[in-house]
């Protein structure tokens, strides 16, 4: 048996405990010992290297020009996750070397819904002009550009039987595009595109903790405080979709400020930024998914960003940095 005090044994051992360490506790571990610094430092060249965490096609880098944050700690997640699934979640490892590759964005986590609703079609079969009763007739017009405020999109979902590579789930395979995260001086870390992306493109969910407006007003309270004296950058996004009838509105509260997906990154532009945000259903699902669409094309580099809506009404409101000519000077908020 090795003897666990040799400096290959440590190395071992490192490699398994190291990545479930949060950077605190992390920093601890590495000021115990040489070998304990330079395998703590390969855990956080890891985690520099793959915001994703693995959990996407592509890896996602962080780059910082700016101060000496290697990166952003959260724990990461594809979809968004119903308050029963991401109670477990309290750790992940992040930043070893991968013995396997990742496992597959689809299928997705049960979002409670109807199973039984759905196509039928034959594996792969079905697409747009193709008959499928989940096939949106609006769908090629999504990302056109013009269009302000929220988009709709149904695509194919748990309920049909055509399986995964249906060409109608354009938005259920991860991150398929080229992405960076860049460390901003005023506006923290931003989502930049790391490849050229065409109009109508999908870039990615707003994936996270699924919460009750409850739990989403309690942890708003506590996020502005936080965030008032610049201690977290708070990523709860509300939606709200009004019914057809007016009189009443379907709201989804996303958390992804602890557990979340690179969307968690996307910074606030007054001018509605180049992204477009699209309410996807999938059939058989009950909620709607948010997804972002490029809203036209857009350059490698560039940032990405869509607008966080208009109201400005909570006072104190944080200063806006989006540059845009339009820019109000404040970063929208309203009371959750
Ligand atoms: C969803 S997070 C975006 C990622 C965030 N920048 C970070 O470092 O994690 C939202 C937070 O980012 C910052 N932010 C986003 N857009 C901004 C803007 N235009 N100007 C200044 N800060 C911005 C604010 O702190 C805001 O609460």
């Amino acid at each position: 048996m090795r003897n666990p005090a040799t400096p290959g044994a440590v190395g071992e051992l490192a490699e398994l405990v190291l990545p479930w360490l949060p950077p605190q506790d992390l920093a601890a571990a590495a000021s115990a010992s040489r070998a304990l610094r330079a395998a703590a430092s390969s855990v956080s060249a890891g985690r520099a290297a793959d915001a994703a965490h693995g959990l996407e096609p592509h890896p996602i880098p962080f780059d910082n020009l700016v101060d000496c944050k290697p990166y952003a700690y959260f724990l990461y997640t594809p979809f968004s996750l119903t308050p029963s699934s991401a109670s477990p979640r309290r750790a992940q490892p992040w930043g070893r070397t991968w013995a396997r590759p990742p496992g597959p964005t689809w299928p997705r986590s049960d979002l409670g819904g109807f199973p039984s609703a759905g196509c039928a079609c034959a594996q792969g079969a079905c697409g747009g002009a193709r008959g499928c009763p989940c096939a949106d007739p609006e769908a090629e017009a999504v990302g056109l550009g013009s269009e302000a405020g929220m988009g709709s999109l149904r695509e194919c979902g748990d309920g049909c039987a055509c399986g995964p590579s249906c060409g109608n789930r354009r938005t259920q395979l991860g991150v398929t595009v080229r992405l960076r995260v860049v460390r901003h001086r005023e506006k923290g870390w931003g989502l930049h595109a790391a490849e050229v992306l065409r109009r109508g493109q999908f870039v990615c969910e707003y994936a996270g903790e699924l919460l009750t407006t409850e739990e989403a007003r309690r942890r708003q309270g506590l996020y502005d405080e936080l965030a008032s004296v610049g201690k977290l950058s708070p990523a709860l996004i509300v939606i709200r979709e009004h019914l057809p009838s007016g009189k009443a509105c379907l709201r989804v509260n996303i958390d992804a400020t602890k557990v979340g997906n690179v969307a968690r990154f996307i910074n606030h532009s007054c001018d509605g930024g180049n992204l477009h945000p699209v309410l996807v259903r999938s059939s058989g699902s009950l909620l709607p998914r948010l997804c972002f669409f490029a809203a036209r094309d857009i350059i490698e580099g560039e940032e990405l960003t869509f607008s966080y809506g208009d109201a400005r009404l909570r006072p104190n409101g944080l200063p806006c940095f989006c540059g845009s000519l339009c820019c109000s000077g404040l970063l929208p908020s309203e009371e959750t």
